[in-house]
């Protein structure tokens, strides 16, 4: 689905409101519809209701925990269903936002629900980009549904209030739009061949799974947009042939029930709330990269595939792992979390599956239940998978392709439920190459993959050194503050043990400071030079040691900054900031970059 530019959208949306006439500070024409009209209005959207309330049941902890409400608006803007907080569905009444409603944005100027409409795309609208100043008090975030057929039927809003924003409402509302429109192709599919399309190197981070139904001369009857993003706008009643780089899916009775689980969920399985406060709100961080890994996430958590984690070490993989366990339906169940690495390779088997009493030698005599037993129908999180014996990832594929396990020393096999998430350091498509990691495990492994970037890579790791700071400062003692000269060596500092690093750094300067505001001095930084550091040496400053240490790079590069920026593990943008600041002159080799 195509997000669009808010600014001009809302630019755009603000013109129209203008031309009807429309002033922000009127109130606006509000139109309840009820009695007669409202029952008669349901009755004609009673299927796509239908399907509507397992899915806004399945959305509803996420958005009780953010304390906003979902809608199922019609074509005509009518809100027909709402599911959310109740605190702020009385605040919300206050502008009508409530069943039986009309949100056309001729009638309420510029918001999610009557944009979307005018727009026919998914639309976010917070705060002051409502037109009327009534209805500015709001965060609201809308996406279009379509049926098998690509007839628009209406929108999924989301809305709360402006304070609760979250980056991942819209995110939210094109999700349930999505879930809703593939209920409603595979029920209209029914008697066609209906397939879904797996790209071959990698999971994409979008947020759809394409399906395409097939009639029985193999002609595309029916896509939806994820699919005709990949086979092209005009793929309709053409002969499918298959796509270059993917690869097919049928959706059998076992595929479909993930569609189930995805669209169909009871309440009974929701998962806790307190869980859900816990869960994705534990992974600080606004910078688009993490946003998009909180997004992701957060789509696998609605789902039962198996989940693969990249990042380097101490990038947040298990904090991502447990997030997407919380905030599943399996939450209520067990979280097992095995680190790979540190099971001896003999011991894999017993550990993984369990054995029988008497198995071998210093069993315990009753037998013990393995990792994925003890998982029950929760989560197994296999944690440095990059690390196991080739030996064990042969036993893992067995399960993860007969779903069932045999303990050691016993000939009957159990079945497995626990959904797996699978987290690495390494780079497994390299590992392939190399003989050390089975390229079919890698493939039933990801399900869903999650890039984790780097703190190197993120813009917000002030924000997160903030949020840190709140977490280790457990007494009621004031938050210390990072004064501009530590906030600055923060950002520029390579940060090889990504978070795990930043905090453990933040905890000796918050001791250091003593209660006082965090300054440059008290980072504890592993600056390159300081390994080479010599007992009968004086400390050196801060200061004094990249001075030296940017010298010594230049010295062994032999002038070369490129090479010296990555000796320091920095980029080379900063070496020459730093250079410029510290007024270092490149006499190794003055022409050189
Ligand atoms: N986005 C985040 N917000 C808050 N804390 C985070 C975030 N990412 C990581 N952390 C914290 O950083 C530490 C390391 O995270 P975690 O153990 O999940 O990393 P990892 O990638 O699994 O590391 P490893 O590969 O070494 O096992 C944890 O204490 C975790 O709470």
């Amino acid at each position: 689905m195509q997000y669009a530019d808010s600014s001009a959208l809302v630019t755009r949306s603000w013109q129209r409101c203008h031309q009807t006439g429309l002033h922000p500070t009127d109130q606006a024409n509000d139109q309840i519809i009820t009695g007669k009209r409202i029952k008669e209005i349901i009755k004609e959207n009673q299927a796509l209701i239908q399907y509507t309330v397992p899915i806004f049941e399945k959305l509803f902890p996420f958005i009780h925990q953010m304390g906003h409400i979902a809608m199922l608006v019609d074509r005509q803007g009518n809100i027909i269903h709402t599911i959310g907080d109740p605190d702020f569905a009385d605040h919300a009444q206050r502008v009508q936002l409530q069943v039986g409603a009309n949100w056309e944005e001729s009638r309420k100027g510029t918001n999610a629900i009557g944009t979307a409409l005018v727009e026919s795309r998914p639309v976010r609208i917070h705060a002051e980009q409502h037109f009327f100043r009534e209805n500015q008090f709001l965060t609201c975030a809308a996406a279009p549904i379509y049926d098998a057929d690509g007839e628009f039927l209406g929108v999924v809003n989301v809305s709360g209030q402006k304070e609760g924003f979250h980056p991942y409402i819209l995110s939210l509302a094109s999700l349930a739009a999505d879930s809703l429109q593939n209920k409603l192709l595979l029920e209209t599919s029914k008697h066609e061949h209906l397939l879904t399309l797996k790209e071959l190197d990698q999971i994409s981070a979008s947020h759809q799974t394409p399906l395409v139904s097939l009639d029985r001369d193999r002609r595309i009857v029916r896509a939806n947009a994820a699919a005709v993003g990949i086979l092209g706008k005009d793929c309709l009643g053409k002969e499918f042939v298959g796509k270059k780089g993917y690869t097919t899916q049928t959706i059998s009775d076992q595929t479909s029930k993930m569609w189930r689980s995805v669209a169909l969920h009871k309440k009974a399985d929701t998962p806790d709330q307190r869980g859900l406060l816990t869960s994705f709100s534990r992974l600080a961080g606004s910078c688009k990269r993490i946003v998009q890994t909180k997004e992701l996430a957060l789509k696998a958590a609605l789902t039962h595939y198996p989940v693969l984690l990249l990042g380097e070490s101490g990038t947040g993989k298990e904090v991502v792992a447990q997030s997407i366990h919380q905030a599943s339906t399996r939450a209520t169940q067990p979280f097992i979390a095995v680190n790979c690495s540190a099971i001896p390779d003999n011991l894999v088997e017993s550990e993984m599956f369990g054995y029988e009493s008497g198995a071998f030698t210093g069993a315990n005599r009753e037998g013990s239940i393995g990792k994925f037993e003890a998982a029950k129908q929760g989560t197994i999180f296999l944690d440095e998978i990059g690390d196991m014996s080739l030996r064990a990832q042969a036993a893992l594929l067995r399960v993860l392709q007969e779903k069932v396990i045999t303990p050691v020393g016993s000939t009957r096999t159990r079945p497995v439920h626990a959904r797996v998430i699978a987290a690495t350091h390494r780079n497994l498509p390299e590992e392939i190459k190399a003989g050390r990691f089975r390229a079919d495990l890698y493939y039933r492994l990801k399900g869903i993959q999650i890039n984790l970037p780097s703190l190197r890579e993120r813009s917000d790791v002030i924000e997160l050194a903030e949020h840190l700071l709140r977490q280790i400062n457990e007494d009621d003692a004031p938050v210390p503050v990072l004064a501009p000269d530590a906030q600055k060596l923060l950002r520029s500092y390579q940060w090889p043990g990504n978070v795990r690093e930043l905090q453990s750094v933040l905890m000796q300067a918050a001791f250091l400071a003593d209660g006082g505001e965090i300054e440059a001095h008290h980072l504890q930084l592993d600056l390159p030079d300081l390994a080479a550091y010599d007992d009968n040496q004086p400390i050196l400053s801060l200061r004094e040691a990249e001075i030296a240490a940017i010298q010594k790079s230049l010295a062994a590069s032999g002038g070369n900054v490129s090479k010296a920026a990555k000796l320091l593990q920095i980029g080379r943008n900063t070496l020459y900031r730093k250079m410029e600041e510290y007024r270092i002159s490149n006499t190794a080799n003055m022409g050189s970059v």
